[in-house]
């Protein structure tokens, strides 16, 4: 065990030697891997083969400057693998760069990433059960019944309120830590909810809800993000997505709460309370569980970065812990900054300048806005109200299948999306759902729907042949969203890097809370203006047009160190080359789980002969 380390210690010095002292860089060439040492070795004979071709030397600093791995095709797809050249990064951005941890999962990580994921509940919940209190309010505000605008204002005020607090909690999380942001966002839950239980008057409820919001805008950006730094590689995709499947499965919950207390007097107030419940948990959780170990390495607490990776690896030697938290300390670039505005005009450059920056922030922004401008959330809030123009009138029952598809179909996208990858599903999504908006949007036009003011005037009451299908295409709709869309955004995190990650996941929820409340204030809108069909029309064409998007601009980043990430996009969205590199990863995995390599200790990126 000791040799293997010392191997790859200096195999370590050798790869990331451009970036350390330049009188240590002479270790890296010794290296040579063995017959066994399949995925390292093989990693490095190419490195090798590389070197070969530069005439026995290694590629100059000028070529391999900044983010540096550099990734070469050819036609074939086979000969593509084989000549995938990784060369050393300059973004050191995972725990598993050097020395891949055990891909098998600790119930360290497992309690982690459940107390996370309750933030990912809460923002579920509370954007869940509000169309369901709204019904139950009656004249309990102000002794009358909400105005149609009034509804409105209550329900927007907490996307309105994420929306300003996601702009802002990516710093935060790097200034104080992840750990102390989530915790701020339980006292917003709370005094959110205090606010609402006891509200007799509107602006007492509106203003429970925006501060509701600034939770959910901080635990929905803070918790992927979290949980992605703790997560084994391998999993990454699996572990982010059970914060999903806690959002979807919050909102089913409220939406099953909300249609059990409709009849209760004050039962509004009762499902408000009901929230109370995860956010005391999540709380009292954070007080025991650390940060992330990559927080305290940024903050240069190596002590307590060790003391997280000890309890995440358990079978894994001290030494290789040790080393590990050396080299992520070496590599730690975070952005300077003298107080937090500074830092975050700092990271905000930094974002815009380098290529590779930009390039996640196209795809992280790009994707939160296809997810909210294919219209889901409108068919949330008021998929009671379609439905009931195709003559369906329990709209409960209707928002339990709705959200009940939803839930189901992140549950799938939770076993594909490492396997089959991120951008299979994408790809599997959108056209999914163009097809059923498009077959909604003709449905609507033979249903002959006409609006007049807020409500919908049908041609025949009743069941239709036209109403079943909108049912069904509504359903196939959800699905697919599910599957795809609905799921990958929030894997956000992976796609930067370590310095400018809170603020790129910052841009990227924030898009998603403005996307969110400009479709459902304009909805309906939507619906008087331009008709439902052409309102399905119109979200058929963005996600079209999406497909397409997704198609030339995001990479295939299943089972890719977050380094990788980074080098994939360095010069471009590298489609082919991120398929081939994700396709050799997992297959370099597997030969290693057949080897028991991965079993109980660390891989080594080399062993030594
Ligand atoms: O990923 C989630 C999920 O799909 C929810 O159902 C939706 O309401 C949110 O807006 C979205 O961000």
């Amino acid at each position: 065990m000791k040799t293997s380390i010392a191997a790859s210690s200096r195999w370590a010095k050798g790869r990331f030697s451009h970036f350390l002292p330049s009188s240590t860089n002479e270790n890296d060439i010794e290296a040579s891997s063995t017959d066994e040492s399949s995925l390292q070795g093989k990693e490095l004979h190419h490195r090798k083969n590389h070197e070969e071709e530069n005439n026995g030397t290694r590629p100059k600093k000028s070529q391999m400057s900044t983010s540096t791995l550099q990734i070469e095709t050819r036609q074939d797809e086979d000969e593509d693998e084989d000549r995938i050249v990784i060369k050393p990064v300059n973004d050191e951005d995972d725990t598993s760069v050097i020395i891949t941890f055990n891909q098998s999962i600790s119930p360290f990580i497992i309690t982690l990433t459940f107390v996370a994921s309750i933030s990912g509940f809460m923002f579920g919940y509370d954007t869940g059960y509000i169309s369901s209190a709204l019904i139950s309010i009656n004249k309990d505000l102000d002794n009358k019944e909400l105005t149609y605008g009034e509804r409105e204002i209550i329900t927007a005020a907490t996307s309105l309120g994420a929306l300003i607090t996601s702009i802002g909690a990516g710093t935060a999380a790097d200034v104080f830590g992840r750990r102390p942001c989530l915790m701020f966002s339980n006292l917003m839950f709370l005094i959110g909810a205090i606010l609402q239980i006891t509200a007799h008057r509107f602006w007492q409820m509106a203003a429970g809800r925006l501060v509701m919001g600034f939770g959910v805008g901080i635990g929905s950006l803070i918790s992927p993000l979290f949980i992605s730094e703790i997560a084994p590689k391998m999993i990454r995709g699996r572990l982010t997505v059970i914060n999903s499947l806690w959002l979807t499965g919050g909102q089913l919950i409220a939406y099953g709460c909300g249609a059990g207390l409709n009849h209760v007097n004050n039962g509004w107030r009762i499902l408000v309370g009901l929230s109370l419940v995860p956010t005391v948990i999540q709380f009292t959780f954070f007080c025991f569980l650390p940060d992330t170990p990559r927080y305290y390495v940024m903050k240069g607490d190596l002590e307590k970065a060790k003391m997280v990776l000890k309890r995440s690896y358990v079978n894994t030697d001290d030494d290789v812990i040790d080393q590990k938290v050396d080299e992520l300390a070496s590599l730690n670039q975070s952005i300077p900054g003298r107080n937090p505005i500074i830092k975050f005009w700092n990271m905000v450059k930094e974002l815009h300048m380098v290529p590779s920056n930009f390039r996640a922030l196209i795809i992280g922004c790009g994707l939160q806005a296809i997810q909210q401008f294919t219209g889901w959330n409108s068919l949330m809030y008021f998929s009671g109200t379609i439905f009931e123009t195709v003559g369906f009138k329990n709209s409960s029952a209707v928002s339990i299948i709705v959200s009940g598809t939803n839930f189901i179909f992140t549950l799938i996208a939770f076993f594909c999306i490492d396997k089959i990858g991120r951008r299979y599903i994408l790809l599997i999504g959108l056209p999914g759902m163009t097809i059923a908006l498009v077959v909604c949007a003709i449905a609507f036009h033979f249903l002959g729907i006409k609006f007049s003011g807020a409500s919908a005037v049908v041609a025949s009451t009743g069941f239709s042949s036209w109403g079943i299908v909108i049912i069904i295409f509504i359903i196939v709709y959800a699905a697919f969203y599910a599957l795809g869309i609905g799921t990958v955004p929030w894997q956000q995190s992976e796609l930067f890097p370590q310095n400018v990650r809170g603020v790129g996941t910052s841009f990227a929820t924030a898009t998603n809370w403005a996307g969110s409340l400009v479709i459902a204030s304009t909805f309906l809108t939507m619906l008087q203006n331009i008709t439902p069909t052409g309102t399905f029309a119109f979200f058929a064409a963005v996600a079209c047009l999406s497909t397409i998007f997704c198609y030339f601009c995001y990479p295939e980043l299943s089972g890719l160190e977050l380094e990788e990430v980074q080098t994939i996009l360095k010069d471009g969205f590298n489609i082919k080359a991120s398929k081939a590199l994700a396709k050799k990863r997992k297959r370099q995995v597997a030969q290693g789980a057949v080897h028991h390599k991965l079993k109980f200790e660390p891989t080594q990126e080399i062993v030594e002969s």
